[in-house]
């Protein structure tokens, strides 16, 4: 029996529609070996379902933030102990964990609770607590079971690839002038594998692993170099990878979109003719979902997603994550497929997009073009102490 290198005075188990934490401030954990905080084993230790809290990220406020922009820092680990840049489950709950314990912060002396501005390693992140400003008082919302928090996502981008035969960008030609390249986080530099890939049509409908995507199609050997800025002008095509898939010998036609994270989006044939919920619902994705993260595409993993349409801008999705597996839920990942919903043509920006999870449900806005708003709820289950 290993003794405790950590005490943990106070956390709270919450989640964000069935993708759950444990949530807690850097204060509060307390070496009893004298050594340095080691958030990789504490996240292995408090995720285990057997052996520890359980939960599929650890949420974490940083006490000794100071910044002149932004008035908290999160950190995230999955349970595998990898760190990851952001969380849209997390950071809602995050928001939650904040205004119940009172950690007032403030930016130009200005003390903050209603609106936050978060620092995270995919840059700063706006959460609004809309109940407050529809005159709920504060007090009223503290220490509440369950709060809706509206999350300002920022921009979206999407992978974009050189050909290299051609030695032509693929998406640097995005004609809607918006783009701004950035380093590509989470995405690899390697070239697809195989006999390199052809991109997907954009359009019509085709099954998983199906490769029968309907319209021209082009060889090329792809590589990956940077995210570009999406735009409602984007060309899908440039944005759309086909991954060949050895077990079925077809190819997988994705979306590859970052939130600040890497996600890989999977369209099931959109107009439900091969696949139905309960088929969906019921089918394997960790097979599919753990090559897809080791691929060469993606130097740290990624966050696959499956989706179905429901109905008009009404989505039904799965999602295997990075460094946690299937989550009931994935805040980035809804936003990854309303983006890649909206890309492809299967949705429409005039009115929310609906990610319906198996942990519930996720409204996502997206004009196109600018940032990305997600609201879903933020709940508490219990707080507590452990030593770990
Ligand atoms: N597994 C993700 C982090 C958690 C994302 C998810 N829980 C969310 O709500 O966005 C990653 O490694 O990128």
């Amino acid at each position: 029996m290993t003794t405790p290198r950590y005490r943990l005075k106070e956390f709270s188990k919450m989640h964000g529609a069935g993708n759950d934490f444990v949530v807690f401030e850097t204060k509060d954990i307390i070496p009893l070996k004298g050594e340095n905080i080691d958030f990789k084993y504490i996240a292995t230790k408090l995720s285990h379902r057997k052996l520890g809290v359980g939960c599929d990220q650890l949420i974490i406020v940083n006490s000794k933030h100071q910044s002149e922009k932004t008035h908290y820092e999160m950190l995230v680990y999955n349970a595998d102990g990898s760190e990851a840049s952001m969380c849209g489950n997390g950071i809602r709950c995050f928001s939650k964990y904040i205004l119940d314990n009172k950690i007032a912060n403030c930016i130009d002396g200005k003390v903050v609770t209603d609106e936050q501005l978060v620092h995270t390693k995919a840059g700063i992140i706006k959460t609004y607590i809309p109940q407050i400003t529809d005159n709920v008082s504060l007090e009223k919302l503290q220490n509440s079971t369950s709060i809706q928090i509206k999350v300002d996502m920022s921009y979206a981008y999407v992978l974009s690839t050189t050909d290299s035969n051609s030695g032509s960008s693929g998406s640097g030609s995005n004609n809607s002038g918006s783009a701004s390249a950035s380093s590509a986080s989470g995405y690899g530099s390697g070239s697809s594998s195989g006999s390199g890939s052809n991109y997907g049509n954009g359009s019509g409908s085709s099954s998983i692993g199906s490769g029968s995507s309907s319209g021209s199609t082009t060889q090329t050997n792809q590589t990956t170099d940077k995210e570009i800025l999406v735009s409602g002008q984007t060309p899908v095509e440039k944005y759309q990878v086909s991954i060949d898939y050895p077990q079925t010998g077809k190819k997988l036609n994705c979306i590859l979109v970052s939130m600040g994270n890497p996600h890989c989006v999977l369209f099931f044939d959109i107009n439900q003719e091969t696949l139905n919920a309960n088929e969906f619902y019921e089918m394997d994705i960790s097979t599919i979902a753990k090559y897809l993260q080791q691929h060469s595409l993606f130097k740290s993993g990624c966050n696959v997603e499956f989706v179905l349409k429901k109905s008009d801008n009404h989505f039904l999705s799965r999602v295997y994550e990075n460094g946690s597996g299937e989550t009931l839920a994935c805040g980035t990942g809804a936003c990854g497929v309303a983006v890649a919903c909206i890309l492809q043509g299967y949705a429409t920006t005039d009115k929310p997009v609906k990610i319906e999870m198996p942990g519930g449900i996720l409204t996502i806005q997206w004009d196109g073009k600018n940032s990305v708003f997600k609201t879903g709820p933020a709940t508490t289950v219990f707080t507590s102490c452990i030593d770990i």
